[in-house]
């Protein structure tokens, strides 16, 4: 460690007292949050609050805004918002870019009025589009302004701690990522070779499809139009719009999805229970056996080899599950 990187401000940076992780320069990306011991899968990584709260849209925070907020802190608050590097380098060169780059939407008291929170500490951590923690969210114990990430898998000591920036955009391929980013992102799923490059967005793209199929929706929760990043048959992609694709077809989608999502280290609890809630639905006894012994394997590929016997097979919950599926879209599209 170089003395200028020993006297840098972010050391002062108040860390809680229990906080697994330290703050470091990492490799091209300024500087990020690095496990200071092995952090188990579920475990709470932080639980931050922000400095101030801006009530207003972003994009009409304005730098009077931020400097009024300023002014209303604390002394040692106001230390520590101008102790805040631009990506670990200089100073910002306006409260509203200090305020751009450090700041996460919140929730407060049930209302709906926007509102953006400055956090300090959580705006340390890098990005990655293949994150070993959650995107932070709000701590219902704590009051919905404070936010919290988790581990979504187990870290090891000494590796750098990322989480998504942009929730949902990690089936998109490199390009489109980075052009959402703004930065050209240095982590480890985009610095890979060329060629290892190609195939991850060959399998985010079909996971892109797959998904499509079953949800009958793409990412940004639309139908798609003749546009599609995949090529669909147009009675197919009618059949996965109506949710009516056969439950034994939507089960093996799902589990090539998550055998996918594995190889870009995808996988996260949540869709690993919306499966597990998929396998149970079976009524004909022997789908429902061979889903069981599939979900009994250990890797998503073994689940996905022992499910592949269920190809082409009706099941006698297919017409209720459709109309099930059709009812649940039919409730989130009226709230
Ligand atoms: C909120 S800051 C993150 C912490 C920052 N690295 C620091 O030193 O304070 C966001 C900025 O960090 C950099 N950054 C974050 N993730 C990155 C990544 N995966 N690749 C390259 N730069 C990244 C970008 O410059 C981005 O605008």
């Amino acid at each position: 460690m170089t003395r200028k990187h020993r006297k840098h401000p972010y050391r002062k940076l108040p860390l809680p007292s229990n906080a697994p992780f330290e703050l470091k320069p990492s490799s091209r990306k300024g500087w990020g949050a690095f496990a200071k011991t092995r952090i188990s899968k579920g475990a709470t990584i932080l639980i931050d609050k922000p400095l101030f709260i801006i009530y207003k849209p972003s994009l009409k925070i304005t730098e009077e805004d931020v400097l009024m907020a300023f002014l209303r802190l604390a002394p040692a608050d106001k230390e520590t918002f101008l102790r805040i590097r631009d990506n670990g380098s200089a100073s910002f060169e306006s409260l509203l870019a200090t305020m751009a780059q450090n700041t996460f939407q919140v929730h407060t008291g049930g209302s709906n009025l926007a509102a953006f929170g400055m956090f300090v500490l959580l705006s340390r951590f890098n990005h990655s589009c293949s994150p070993n923690s959650t995107i932070p969210t709000s701590v219902s114990e704590s009051g919905r302004e404070t936010l919290a990430i988790l581990a979504k898998r187990d870290i090891s000591a000494g590796e750098e701690i990322t989480f998504n920036y942009l929730p949902g955009f990690e089936l998109k391929s490199q390009h489109e990522r980075h052009q959402l980013l703004q930065f050209t992102c240095k982590c480890e799923a985009c610095h890979a070779s060329s060629s290892a490059q190609r195939a991850s967005d060959m399998r985010r793209t079909l996971v892109r499809g797959l998904q499509y199929l079953s949800r009958g929706k793409d990412l940004d929760e639309q139908t798609q139009d003749s546009t599609l990043p995949f090529s669909i048959d147009p009675e197919l992609k009618k059949a996965a719009e109506e949710l009516r694709i056969p439950l034994s077809s939507r089960f093996l989608i799902d589990l090539l999805s998550m055998a996918l999502l594995e190889e870009e280290g995808l996988i996260d609890d949540l869709i690993v229970k919306k499966i597990q809630t998929v396998s149970g639905w079976f009524e004909t006894e022997r789908n429902d056996r061979i889903a069981k012994h599939a979900m009994a394997q250990a890797t998503w590929r073994e689940k996905f080899c022992v499910a592949a016997r269920l190809y082409g097979r009706e099941d006698a919950a297919d017409h209720d599950v459709a109309m099930e599926l059709q009812t649940m879209r039919d409730l989130a599209l009226e709230q």
